[in-house]
């Protein structure tokens, strides 16, 4: 039988290769892209994150999955947080490790949110997210992605830009949440609504 389709909307390619490579073959739902930068309001993690995904599916009305990623440096009460995308645009990975000059905790999160709608706006979004605890080093590895060479997760001595991809896809925010992702749709015998 055919698998249904979701349709995960985002502008990044990178994001969606590690998408594909973390959900490999064994997910229940055949999974497209449509490549749409999404306004992105102001607001708390999950707020943007609904929002992005109403607009999503309003857009192209079908069953749509968003995410959003926000790197929250706990000295800065989490920030940059879901604006990370602006702060790296005008600050590179160099001047984001410098923004915790002057602070002894140096800690971080990486979160992912995905959010995924039915295509139905009468179903609420539904949320998965997954936390990555981490350092915040002086860049080392690769800048291909964005932030994953000033980004040391808990337990390792190599940022995430310096780890293979299939470690990183291992522990990642990305990972964590997809699993939840899954899951769902695993149990639900990959139905969408
Ligand atoms: O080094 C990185 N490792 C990662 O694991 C990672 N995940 C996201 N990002 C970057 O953080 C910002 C998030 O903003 P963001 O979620 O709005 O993404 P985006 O606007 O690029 O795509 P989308 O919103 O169309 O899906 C963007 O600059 C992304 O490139 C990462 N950088
Ligand atoms: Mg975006």
């Amino acid at each position: 039988m055919n698998k249904r389709t979701l349709t995960f909307v985002t502008g990044n390619v990178k994001k969606l290769e590690e998408v594909r490579a973390i959900l490999g073959n064994n997910f229940p739902l055949e999974v497209v892209s449509h490549k749409l930068d999404l306004p992105e309001l102001q607001g708390e993690i999950n707020e943007v994150s609904i929002k992005k995904c109403q607009e999503a599916a309003r857009l192209i009305n079908r069953p749509v999955f968003i995410e959003d990623t926000s790197l929250c440096f706990n000295a800065l009460r989490g920030l940059p947080g879901p604006y990370i995308k602006w702060f790296l645009d005008k600050l590179e990975p160099e001047g984001l490790h410098k923004l915790l000059t002057g602070w002894e905790d140096k800690s971080a999160e990486a979160v992912c949110t995905f959010a995924y709608s039915s295509g139905n706006s009468d179903d609420d979004i539904v949320i998965f997210q997954g936390i990555t605890k981490g350092t915040i080093v002086p860049p080392r590895g690769s800048r291909d992605f964005g932030w994953d060479c000033i980004f040391q997760p808990y337990g390792y001595d190599k940022t995430y830009g310096e780890l293979p991809k299939e470690e990183k896809n291992k522990i990642s925010h990305r990972y964590k949440a997809l699993d939840k992702l899954k899951t769902y749709f695993i149990e639900r015998n990959g139905q969408i609504s």
